[in-house]
């Protein structure tokens, strides 16, 4: 099955996975904690808008650690609210709605996550909805046929884990994968490049 793009996102938990028919190239590279999905040195030069983004940030809100996911340019304005002092809810809410779904062949939706060590919220805009949920188990949301938010089964306990548990699912057109952990020790991240 190919689901395209998706976030699992649990307390104290984020991952990401790119999976890609058309833009296979890419790659995740940390820059500064950051962790950013980009073209490889060899792919073929794109205009398509949608496909080099910042995917995982960490943020801090009023002194707590935060991470940010998802599949495009959203994660900032999330990020950067969250910082700002809204609430996770609000800042998916906000972000998502402004700049909605993407505006491409297929309509493709927006997903993201926003996690704490003890909090978890996930979320989508597509053409016909805007989600958003506060959930207390790993959950998963994809770009497209698994679009509303359902509960995933993570076995993975660290962001290395879990990187590669979302990169070696069966599901096709595997790119590279994202993840982070939040608990007492921080924020630490990880990725996967196939
Ligand atoms: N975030 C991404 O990595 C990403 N990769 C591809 N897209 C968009 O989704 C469309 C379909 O891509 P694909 O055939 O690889 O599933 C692309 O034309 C592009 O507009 C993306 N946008 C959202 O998922």
């Amino acid at each position: 099955m190919y689901v395209g793009r998706f976030v699992v996102v649990g307390p104290g938990i984020a991952a990401y996975r790119v999976s890609s028919r058309s833009f296979p190239d890419r790659r995740v590279v940390d820059r500064d904690g950051t962790l950013t999905v980009g073209p490889t040195a060899d792919a073929p030069e794109t205009d398509n808008p949608y496909v080099s983004y910042n995917c995982l940030r960490p943020a801090e809100r009023a002194g707590e650690d935060l991470v940010v996911v998802g599949n495009g340019s959203h994660v900032d304005p999330v990020t950067e609210k969250l910082e700002l002092g809204y609430p996770p809810r609000d800042a998916l809410a906000l972000s998502l709605l402004a700049l909605d779904f993407e505006k491409d062949d297929y309509d493709t939706p927006r997903v993201a996550g926003v996690v704490s060590e003890d909090e978890a919220f996930v979320a989508t805009v597509r053409r016909d909805a805007l989600v958003v949920e506060a959930v207390e188990e790993p959950t998963l949301v994809a770009t497209y046929e698994t679009d509303s938010p359902e509960p995933f089964d993570l076995g993975a306990e660290t962001a290395s884990e879990a990187a590669r548990e979302l990169y070696d699912l069966d599901l096709e057109h595997p790119v590279c994968a994202a993840a982070a952990t939040v608990g007492e020790a921080g924020v630490e991240t990880a990725f996967h490049n196939g």
